[in-house]
């Protein structure tokens, strides 16, 4: 029976464990899915991001009279843009791949493991199954898509965001079913280049969870933009001779080529075994971690979509950094980051918030204090003829801090990092707004302004206190 000093389930954020701190160890990565390197390399950020790249200049030349340039959208080369984007990542897996087979100190196993005992695991190998045992285990084993039990139980195929962006053409009509992240994203890619595209929300609205105006935005966008329907189910999916038809709650139908399900993501822990390795799990199925990364279990930790609540990249790699200096250092333990937890949805208009909106400072019981900067207000705003972006600050008034920032519209994702810096690092609004000059007439200025007016808010005589 193989053992192994550390046993590594999942190679997405679990194979960046293996740094030169666990040079000397004898570490096993063990992984059950058709990629190597995981969601965010394969099917995940990266590929989306790709895609969102040509779906932005697309929707940019279909936009351009605004700026007095006359500019046309005049179609997407899918297979060119589907084989550009997977030709740069297949390579990269199958040479992370073949680094830890060829490693001299990993061993990797390619099939699904599930634990058998106390940091011990059966991999169901293609030869046959195999049992593998470590001094520590670490479950990186990430989260799936879900489907709802209508579309479940339909005979129709439909895709999940693991393998619509292979399709062998765009579709002329796509069904997109949820309305959060991915749904709001692959919306863009698709609409943007060519597709016609219907959403089917169950809320009354996209991305539900962020700040009022944020999603305001994205739903008068979204409507301009698709055909959304919102406050339905799908009840079933049929093949007809036009197309898949789609049976929404609400009695209508749609009819389309191609359906993608975005209806959220669940922790990789079915068929795991937990049990047996005396690993509790949440409600939700997450593994119940402490704040150093350790489960219930002696010498097995978990990081990533396995056990957070945010199913975020940076988060499972701030995870795996934290897990392996633990690992490395059993004396001296780090902790999970939890607090000012940034995201980023790059659909069109972009969005990106770190920390509590108004309605949770307010549930919080703070002080609220709240200020929304246009980005219409600022020159670059000027410059893109902008009336719909914003940025909008919760804080507190009492404390003077920055509880939340929500950001909608052009570079959302960049212009958000100066405020999560404040969060992060406590500086003071008054520091951050005055302590550093911010390049004019940068888009930037939007998040000085937005401080700005937020102290005023706080504060209607600040501007007399402020350094120069
Ligand atoms: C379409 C999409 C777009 C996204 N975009 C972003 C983004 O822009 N920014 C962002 O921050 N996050 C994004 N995310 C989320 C991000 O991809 C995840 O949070 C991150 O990849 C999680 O990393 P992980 O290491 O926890 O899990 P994963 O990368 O999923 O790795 C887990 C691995 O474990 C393997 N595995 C599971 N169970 C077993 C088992 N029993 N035995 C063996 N192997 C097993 C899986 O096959 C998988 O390879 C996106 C996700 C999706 C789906
Ligand atoms: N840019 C990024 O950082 C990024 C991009 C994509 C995905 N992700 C991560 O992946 C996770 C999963 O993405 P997602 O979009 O699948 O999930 P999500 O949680 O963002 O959104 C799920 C949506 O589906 C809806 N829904 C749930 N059950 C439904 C049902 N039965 N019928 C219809 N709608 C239903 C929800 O109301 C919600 O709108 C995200 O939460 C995020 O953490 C991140």
């Amino acid at each position: 029976m193989p053992h192994h000093d550390i046993v590594i389930i999942g190679s997405g954020s679990g194979n960046s464990l293996v740094t030169r701190r666990l040079a000397e160890r004898d570490v096993a990565i063990i992984e059950g899915g058709p990629h190597f390197g995981g969601t965010c390399l394969n099917v995940g950020c990266i590929p989306t991001k790709m895609f969102v790249l040509p779906a932005d200049r697309a929707d940019e030349a279909a936009h351009n009279d605004r700026l007095g340039i006359a500019t046309t959208f005049d179609g997407a080369d899918w297979p060119a843009i589907r084989d550009r984007i997977f030709g740069r990542i297949d390579p990269i897996a199958a040479s992370g791949e073949e680094y830890r087979r060829d490693g001299e100190r990993t061993t990797l196993y390619r099939g699904h493991a599930r634990f058998v005992g106390e940091r011990s695991l059966v991999v169901d190998l293609p030869e046959g199954p195999v049992e593998v045992t470590g001094d520590q285990v670490v479950v990186a084993a990430g989260a799936h898509a879900v489907l709802p039990p209508a579309i479940a139980a339909s005979s129709v195929p439909v895709h999940t965001s693991d393998t619509i962006m292979r399709l062998p053409a765009l579709p002329e009509r796509l069904l997109i079913v949820g309305g959060g992240f991915i749904a709001a994203e692959m919306a863009h890619v698709f609409g943007s280049l060519g597709t016609r595209v219907t959403l089917a929300v169950r809320g009354d609205g996209m991305l539900r969870h962020h700040e009022t105006e944020v999603h305001q935005a994205v739903d008068a966008a979204a409507a301009d933009a698709w055909d959304l329907r919102t406050g339905v189910e799908v009840t079933g999916l049929e093949q007809g001779d036009a197309g898949v038809v789609a049976s929404l709650s609400d009695g209508s139908t749609v009819t389309v080529d191609e359906v993608l399900v975005a209806v959220g993501r669940a922790p990789s822990t079915e068929g795991l075994g937990c049990d047996a390795a005396g690993i509790d799990l949440h409600p939700d199925g997450r593994v119940v971690v402490d704040g150093h990364g350790r489960t219930t279990a002696d010498g097995v930790w978990a990081l990533g979509d396995v056990c957070s609540p945010e199913q975020l990249k940076h988060v499972a790699n701030q995870q795996a950094r934290v897990v392996a200096h633990n690992l490395a250092h059993p004396d001296d333990l780090r902790s999970f980051r939890l607090d000012a937890v940034p995201s980023a949805v790059f659909t069109h208009p972009q969005v990106a918030a770190v920390g509590m909106t108004t309605a949770q400072a307010q549930e919080a019981g703070h002080d609220v204090v709240r200020y929304v900067q246009d980005y219409g207000a600022t020159a670059y705003g000027w410059a893109l003829e902008d009336e719909t972006s914003r940025c909008v600050l919760v804080g507190d008034r009492r404390t003077g801090a920055l509880l939340g920032a929500h950001l909608v519209g052009p570079q959302a994702s960049v212009i958000i990092q100066p405020l999560i810096q404040a969060m992060s690092l406590g500086t003071p609004l008054t520091e951050v707004a005055r302590g550093q000059y911010w390049i004019h007439p940068a888009l930037t200025e939007v998040a000085e302004n937005a401080i700005l007016g937020l102290l005023e808010q706080m504060d209607p005589h600040v501007s007399e206190s402020l350094p120069s």
